[in-house]
């Protein structure tokens, strides 16, 4: 029996182990299945989290879960928000404060600051390199751990347009945009910013506390039925702004600007209010080509409630109630607190003061000094050259030389000033560009001085650093203009070579190939060139070729042409020409000037006085712009501007060469004479100054070959003389005392005291001189002649003959026993000499004069000749037989060595200084004289 309970006692504890086994089996899953659950929750509690965000799920947590308290959503809440918070921790410690410290610099003023601190001034900010951000209020991120506050701005101007929905309420919109236009009206000088305005809903215009702006003009408000006006005067701003300043490499006005340092044409805002729905299709398109093309050209769009998608850049900002908006600058999370606007009345005070300020600008008189900039000589002249020259309500008008507008024509009858516009363009370029940047050549054919200035005087030794070259009084020598043209001919070739080895063909390019090199752009100016094409003759013709040749090519060079007329209009080769003509793209027309501008442009008909229109589109109307003239010649104007450039110039820097037409040129001033020295082994005889840009002297080599002797043709002693004498005295300069023995024949009463002159002047130099008159010439000749026979001297022997045909019949008088005459021996001297180193430097009265002194055969002997006052036909049987095409000419000569020139060419005569050319009186006869000479000279030589 016992047994039996044992059993049971034992089977009753195993079951019991089993139902506890059983027990804790079955808890241990239930507590696993509940954790389970509870992680499952809290996943599910997360993700919800995350689709609704973290800070809305802890401000509506009932968005997210039916039991706000459930431990397992509180958890899932708080992971979230750590998360967050560690995600954030960055820009919430740095963010804002770095945001808010970059506004502050590249926003600076009305770009960002408080309106109380600049409402109501004129900015003066730089216009070349305006703000990019314009700040419209403070923006947070409601959702960020502490939410720290930071400025929200907004691009403007050449950066994006700006799209605006509203919430309906566009008072709202209306106080953004008035907030941001005051900021941007009130950073740059009056006048640099243009507002347009248009509203599809009101009749009377929009913006209402920026209405003073509109009594300037400074704000256009269109009519809500035109809105197609406002749009064409947009789309023509467009249009004209591509065609008048994006012309070279710059694409945007805001590069341009950047290159230039100034801004060339205001910005304009265009402003409209619509209402949701687009506007019709023709509107629509052009308001997105606006948008498309307006940016480069400074053209801003400010639409709102108004559908605009294009490709450019625009940025939006979405009104949401409460002034608040979200822009997509700041992105979808944060929120931006609009700033509050002034009160109407300091806003429209503001405005009116603008308006106030840009009115009396604009009325004030512009001075020449005006034309100038802040700092001398800061412009590159890389790309082109720009200057204002006058204004247009106050706002400069500017001229630009470069390859859109390569040279300029301009035109106005005499009085009109032309002159004047020249100096102020003149000086505009030359306070902006250093004499490494900017040559000037000046040529004036009118009589008078006009760029006489340019140059040292007697009571100014002043220059402009920039002239190389002045021309005044060239009216009768219009070689002058013509050796000008050559001059820029050959160095627009000498710039294409250089180009080429630097494989580039533009002097843009070949200034950045070759940075180091002085490459300046040169502007050569001629006044009145009409001059130059006054005949049909063969200067005409080679100054039309070589003006084409210049025009065509000068603008790759940087060489630009300015050329000034009373009357462009009966210029044949110009207007014949139009390949010529097309080239002068930049028109000046002066008060009543004819043919400068297009036919159907009658603009200049119209200008007052002291105006000009200056055209940069070859004269059509659309490109007028009206300009008034400074005067640039009054006291204290040109002339003091000189004087600071003078004082700033390199130490290098010479006076330009000036060519004065009424002037005869010095010979002891001449360069190539001073040159001269005595260690040549074949001297040249200096007769004149040749009409070229270097102011180069006629010479004639003597050297021992046949032929090289020199005659003076011409009845007019003081010109005639001159040669000889400057024949003379350079040639002395060549040799030692004792290497050259002069004799001098001096047959003609009338200049028989320049022929002594002359003498002196050798014997004090310490050479051998000998004078001989009419009763010892026969002599003299023959003993010369006898001693070329026994051979060369090692002395130069210059035989210089003053009025060798007076002496005609002496010469031919003949010797009673051997029948031989002194003309023999002249023509000995002359066809022998050469070789034995006497050369005969003779003065005949007339050609036929030379040829009776020849005799029959050719004219071989005289190798070279300048001749004055002798028609060309009477010349040509000296110049190789070829016509010579010349009509006499006070003071001027025609020069030709067989030797060297294919043709004669114009040479003006020296003034000898000292050396009197043609005597003032006479007091004893030619003989006496003659002895007296011989024996002063020989005394004075020592001989
Ligand atoms: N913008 C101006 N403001 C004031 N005076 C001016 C102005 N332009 C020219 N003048 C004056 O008018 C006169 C004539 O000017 P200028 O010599 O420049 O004319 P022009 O067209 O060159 O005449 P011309 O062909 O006869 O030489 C000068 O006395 C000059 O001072």
């Amino acid at each position: 029996m016992v047994k039996r309970s044992d059993r049971r006692s034992r089977i009753e504890s195993a079951f019991e182990h089993l139902r506890r086994s059983i027990s804790d089996a079955l808890g241990a899953a239930e507590n696993a299945h509940q954790r389970v659950l509870d992680t499952f929750a809290e996943q599910e509690h997360a993700l919800r989290i995350a689709q609704t965000g973290a800070a809305k799920a802890e401000r509506e947590p009932e968005q997210v879960t039916d039991d706000p308290a459930d431990p397992r959503f509180q958890a899932a809440l708080a992971r979230a928000l750590a998360d967050r918070d560690e995600i954030y921790r960055d820009w919430t410690e740095q963010g804002p404060p770095s945001l808010a410290k970059l506004v502050e610099a590249n926003s600076p003023g009305s770009a960002s600051e408080p309106f109380d601190t600049w409402l109501g001034g004129f900015g003066d900010g730089d216009a070349a390199n305006p703000p990019e951000l314009w700040r419209i209020g403070t923006a947070s991120v409601p959702d960020s751990p502490l939410s720290p506050d930071f400025p929200a701005v907004v691009p403007a101007l050449d950066f994006a347009h700006l799209r605006i929905t509203t919430d309906g309420v566009p008072e709202t919109a209306e106080t953004l945009v008035q907030n941001l236009l005051l900021r941007i009206v009130s950073h740059f000088q009056p006048g640099q910013v243009r507002i347009h305005s248009w509203d599809i809903a009101r009749l009377t215009g929009t913006l209402p506390d920026l209405h003073p702006l509109s009594s300037a003009g400074l704000l256009t408000a269109h009519d809500s039925t035109r809105l197609s006006d406002m749009l064409d005067v947009l789309s023509d701003h467009i249009k004209r702004i591509h065609s008048h300043d994006l012309l070279g490499e710059h694409t945007t006005l805001r590069a341009l600007a950047a290159a230039h340092g100034r801004r060339s044409e205001p910005w304009r805002i265009a402003v409209l209010f619509g209402n949701g729905d687009p506007l019709r299709d023709e509107q629509q398109q052009q308001l997105q080509r606006i948008a498309r093309n307006g940016l480069a050209c400074g053209i801003q769009l400010i639409t709102v409630d108004l559908p605009l998608t294009v490709n450019s850049s625009i940025e939006s900002i979405t009104l949401i109630g409460e002034n608040r908006a979200r822009t997509s600058m700041t992105g979808p999370e944060a929120v931006v607190a609009l700033d509050d606007p002034p009160t109407r009345g300091q806003a429209a005070k503001a405005c009116g003061s603008i308006a106030a300020e840009f009115e009396s600008r604009r009325a004030r008189v512009r001075t020449f000094d005006d034309l100038l900039p802040d700092e001398l000589w800061q412009c590159h002249s890389r790309s082109e050259l720009q200057a204002p020259v006058g204004f247009n309500e106050g706002e400069e008008v500017w001229v630009r030389l470069g390859d859109a507008s390569p040279h300029t024509l301009i035109g106005g009858p005499s009085g009109s000033g032309k002159t004047n516009f020249l100096y102020g363009m003149l000086g505009a370029m030359a306070a902006r560009y250093s004499p490494d940047e900017l040559e000037l050549y000046l040529l004036d054919f009118k009589e008078g001085v006009s760029f006489a200035q340019f140059t040292p005087g007697k009571r100014d030794p002043s220059w402009l650093p920039h002239a190389k070259l002045v021309g005044v009084n060239v009216n009768t020598d219009r070689e002058f203009g013509l050796a000008l043209l050559r001059f820029l001919s050959d160095e627009m070739r000498r710039r294409a070579d250089v180009a080429k080895q630097h494989e580039v063909t533009k002097l843009e390019e070949l200034r950045a190939e070759d940075p180091s090199g002085r490459w300046p752009r040169i502007v050569a100016v001629i006044d009145e060139f009409q001059y130059l094409f006054a005949e049909r003759d063969p200067v005409t013709a080679q100054a039309t070729k070589l003006l084409e040749d210049v025009a065509r090519r000068g603008r790759s060079q940087g060489i630009h042409l300015v050329l000034a007329s009373q009357d462009v209009s009966g210029i044949e080769a110009f207007w014949g020409k139009p390949a010529i003509f097309e080239q002068f793209i930049l028109r000046i027309a002066l008060p009543k000037a004819r043919r400068v501008l297009t036919e159907h442009n009658q603009a200049a008909m119209e200008l007052p006085r002291w105006h000009a229109v200056v055209n940069h589109e070859s004269g059509v109307k659309h490109g007028n712009e009206i300009a008034r003239i400074p005067d640039a010649t009054a006291r204290d104007t040109f002339h003091e501007l000189q004087q600071k450039l003078w004082q700033r110039r390199s130490a290098g820097s010479h006076a330009p060469r000036l060519f004065d037409g009424s002037n005869l040129p010095k010979l002891s001033e001449l360069a190539d004479y001073r040159k001269l020295t005595t260690s040549v082994s074949t001297p040249r005889a200096l007769l004149g100054q040749i009409i070229d840009v270097e102011g180069t002297a006629a010479a004639v080599r003597l050297s021992r070959s046949p032929g090289r002797n020199v005659a003076v043709i011409g009845s007019v002693p003081e010109d005639t003389t001159s040669a000889l004498g400057a024949a003379a005295l350079s040639l002395s300069r060549q040799h030692e005392p004792g290497t050259i023995r002069f004799t001098i024949g001096s047959l003609l009463d009338d200049v028989d005291d320049a022929a002594r002159s002359v003498a002196t002047e050798l014997a004090e130099r310490g050479h051998q001189v000998d004078v001989v008159g009419l009763d010892g010439i026969a002599e003299t000749l023959d003993g010369i002649a006898a001693g070329i026979g026994s051979g060369a001297s090692a002395v130069r022997h210059c035989v210089v003959l003053y009025a060798v045909d007076a002496a005609q019949t002496t010469l031919e008088r003949k010797d009673p026993v051997t029948r031989a005459c002194a003309l023999d021996s002249l023509r000995t001297i002359l066809k022998q000499g050469p070789e034995s180193r006497v050369h005969v430097l003779g003065w005949w009265r007339s050609a036929q004069r030379v040829k009776n002194t020849l005799g029959m055969g050719p004219v071989d002997d005289i190798g070279a000749w300048v001749a004055f006052d002798v028609h060309g036909q009477e010349l040509s049987a000296f110049a190789a037989g070829q016509p010579v095409n010349w009509s006499p000419r006070s003071r001027r000569g025609l020069f030709f060595d067989r030797s060297v020139h294919s043709r004669p060419e114009v040479v003006l005569p020296f003034d000898l200084g000292g050396v009197p050319t043609v005597p003032a009186q006479r007091s004893t006869e030619p003989g006496e004289t003659s002895t007296n000479a011989r024996a002063e000279v020989r005394e004075e030589a020592g001989d």
